[in-house]
């Protein structure tokens, strides 16, 4: 089964909200209290996403608010430099800083992050600074659960999700939840359920769909009979290594498996994840089709260092799926 987008727009995907900065402990399988040195990434999934289409050939532009600083221009830099449209980025002018993830690798299964996101630039996008000419010229808005935590950026991506939808471009939702950006699971809740009901994909783990829900142990047939009453007709649920389920509102259900990988570091599993599914998505391969990429751009990334400069190619995904070996579970 495909998905179908509107052809007649000049971008594929516009990514609205952080670009950040990863700081990945050089040295790992330690505790960060003994890493000494860190490796600078872009990060921040929004970015990440925006990074990892662009990548795989896709066009891609960014809607989000930088630092005025050393940071946010080699943000600004690099994300030009892999071929993203920057023009929607904008400068912050009051002195906010950059959001910083410092990352811990202690083994390949025990990895945290350490945020610094106290007023950071990215969460003061506002409503003024989203532009209904630069997003109606895309097939997709894609937009991440952490700009929804805090005004102006929560008005600023609502406006965005209006202006995609009176545009004929499609809401993808990417839940990525962070707790540390937000006051209560309650108000998480709150906005998480509001744009995925007028999303038209949603993406997210079964832990991220229980916060939209605010549930525990939550089944996926009752998050698609939810959603599937609103907006949505394509809900990807990943379950980590066990693999991840596309679920249509037609009523068919597509099963992902996860590759079997060298695993140096789990986090930018997600991010790579997304990229490779809405990349084929978009290309028009069929649904199935998508979720492999998905789980095989991951397995790469997961696999790397980074969760940006990671982001591999269309020939790297399409050999690992013809030749590594899938996770049972
Ligand atoms: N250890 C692993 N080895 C191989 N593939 C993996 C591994 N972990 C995750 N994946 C792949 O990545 C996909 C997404 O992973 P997961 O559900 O952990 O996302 P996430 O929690 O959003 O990631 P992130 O850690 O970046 O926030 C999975 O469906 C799977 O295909
Ligand atoms: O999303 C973030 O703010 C941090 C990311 O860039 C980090 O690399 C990660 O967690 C990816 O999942």
């Amino acid at each position: 089964m495909k998905y179908e987008f509107n052809t007649d727009k000049e971008f594929d995907i516009i990514a609205i909200g952080r670009a950040c900065i990863d700081l990945n402990a050089t040295e790992y399988n330690r505790p960060m209290e003994e890493t000494m040195t860190f490796t600078k990434y872009v990060g921040g999934s929004p970015a990440n996403i925006a990074i990892g289409s662009s990548k795989l050939g896709l066009r891609a532009g960014f809607i989000g608010k930088i630092a005025d600083d050393q940071h946010g221009r080699f943000i600004e830099q690099y994300m030009r430099g892999v071929g993203i449209d920057t023009s929607s980025m904008v400068i912050d002018t009051e002195g906010h800083k950059t959001g910083l993830a410092f990352t811990e690798i202690k083994s390949p299964e025990e990895c945290s992050i350490l945020m610094y996101r106290e007023d950071v630039a990215d969460l003061y996008l506002a409503p003024s600074e989203v532009n209904e000419n630069y997003i109606k010229r895309s097939k997709v808005l894609l937009v991440s659960g952490t700009a929804l935590a805090k005004s102006p950026s929560r008005e600023a991506v609502l406006k965005a999700i209006n202006l995609a939808k009176r545009n004929g471009v499609k809401v993808i939702f990417e839940l990525d939840y962070r707790p540390y950006t937000w006051k209560s699971t309650e108000e998480t809740a709150v906005y998480y359920s509001l744009v995925a009901e007028q999303s038209d994909v949603v993406i997210g783990t079964r832990d991220e769909f229980d916060v939209m829900e605010n549930a525990k142990d939550g089944m996926n047939a009752d998050t698609i009979n939810y959603l599937f009453k609103h907006s949505p007709d394509l809900v990807v649920i990943k379950h980590g290594v066990e693999g991840s389920y596309a679920y249509a509102k037609s009523g068919e259900t597509f099963r992902g498996q996860a590759y079997k990988t060298q695993v140096l570091k789990t986090f930018g599993a997600g991010d790579s994840y997304a990229s490779a599914f809405l990349y084929a998505l978009i290309s028009g391969k069929d649904i199935e089709t998508a979720l492999k990429y998905g789980s095989a751009s991951a397995s790469i990334v997961v696999s790397k260092h980074s969760s940006s400069e990671a982001m591999p190619t269309v020939k790297e995904i399409e050999e690992l799926i013809a030749s590594a070996e899938t996770i049972s579970v």
